[in-house]
């Protein structure tokens, strides 16, 4: 990738492309094209195809989806989907029409079986039933690792797909239902602590293990992996390091210095038990992250407090 290269990242007003561009920004790339979605909607082809015929992107950072946590997944399972296959398809498609040099694709971890072995490697994939909460989403994602492989397969083109674990970050989402647990629960303990809230509810029982990276981190190795990795196999992006998510409630209780007490909605779904990341693919290739989970709550609680003062200023 030079600095002038023509580069399209899909998705650039969310918080994994807003990293993205963050971070090509600081690195010195001078021709980053953006659309939103109001402008290009991504599950149209005839779009996506002039689009691509009109600008001519060398490299492509495939980061639009639709996305949510566990309520928004298991609720809007049509959109999650449709969505998420058409925006694939659409831009994978035209990557391989009008001769993309590299595409990077973002999966998730959901895409691993619910009961994988862990930590989970690559190879997993399609080993065992998907966790239902979020099985539309997964099998878009996998049919989006799929299109990577077979237009590598049957036409050589350099397309590449990476897993990232749970993320959060700079432009979060805090929506109270659809939002990861990571920032629901910022804005939860958040609003509990300036109305005097004897308690906080924590959806689930607390035991499922989660990993977090920040978005800035991810941006970071997806960059690298797009200047450094050209071969089939997904590549997992995370820390290797994961913890409960009674622990996560704690340390978002400290960074927040709420005082009450948790219980634990056990009537709300738990979704995947585990899915620790086995990110030894990734470290051989030379990528370690660098922005501890108190670092990044420090940050994301200072995103969501502007978020919300510019919410309730507009
Ligand atoms: N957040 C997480 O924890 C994880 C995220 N990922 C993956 O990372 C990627 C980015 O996620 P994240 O940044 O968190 O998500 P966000 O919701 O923050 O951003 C998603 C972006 O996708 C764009 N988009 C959605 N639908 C369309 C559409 N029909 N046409 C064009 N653009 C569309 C939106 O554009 P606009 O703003 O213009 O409407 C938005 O900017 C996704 O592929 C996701 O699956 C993977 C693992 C975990
Ligand atoms: C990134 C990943 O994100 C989704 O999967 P998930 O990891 O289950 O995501 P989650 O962050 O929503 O929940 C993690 C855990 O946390 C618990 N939990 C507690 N309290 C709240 C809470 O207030 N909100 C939410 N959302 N969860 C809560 C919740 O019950 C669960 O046990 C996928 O659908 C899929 O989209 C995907 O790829």
């Amino acid at each position: 990738m030079q600095a002038n290269d023509p580069i399209y990242i899909a998705g650039h007003r969310g918080m994994v492309g807003g990293a993205i561009k963050r971070k090509l920004e600081t690195l010195g790339y001078q021709n980053i094209i953006t659309r939103s979605s109001g402008s290009l909607d991504l599950r149209k082809q005839e779009d996506v195809d002039a689009f691509f015929a009109a600008e001519k992107p060398a490299y492509v950072f495939l980061a639009a989806a639709k996305v949510g946590g566990i309520y928004a997944n298991n609720t809007y399972r049509a959109e999650f989907l449709y969505d998420n296959i058409m925006i694939a398809a659409n831009v994978i498609h035209a990557a391989w029409k009008y001769g993309v040099t590299k595409l990077q694709f973002l999966g998730s971890s959901c895409i691993y079986p619910r009961m994988a072995p862990q930590p989970v490697k690559e190879s997993f994939l399609l080993t065992g039933t998907l966790e239902q909460t979020n099985e539309p989403y997964a099998i878009a994602k996998i049919a989006g690792i799929k299109l990577c492989e077979a237009y590598r397969d049957q036409y050589g083109c350099n397309f590449i797909s990476v897993m990232p674990t749970n993320l959060f970050g700079i432009g979060d989402n805090y929506h109270p239902q659809n939002a990861h647990v990571l920032p629901a629960l910022i804005r939860r303990f958040h609003e509990a602590k300036i109305n005097n809230r004897a308690s906080v509810t924590v959806w689930g029982t607390g035991t499922p293990k989660r990993e977090f990276l920040f978005a800035d981190d991810l941006a970071d190795a997806c960059v690298f992996l797009m200047q450094h990795y050209n071969e089939k196999e997904p590549v997992n992006i995370g820390k290797g390091e994961d913890l409960t998510i009674r622990e996560l409630a704690e340390y978002v209780k400290d960074v927040v210095c709420y005082e009450g007490e948790l219980i634990f909605d056990a009537s709300k779904p738990d979704g995947t038990p585990r899915k620790l990341m086995d990110v030894s693919r990734l470290r051989q290739l030379g990528w370690k992250h660098s922005i501890s989970l108190k670092e990044g709550l420090v940050m994301a609680y200072r995103d969501f407090l502007q978020q919300h003062q510019f919410k309730l200023q507009s």
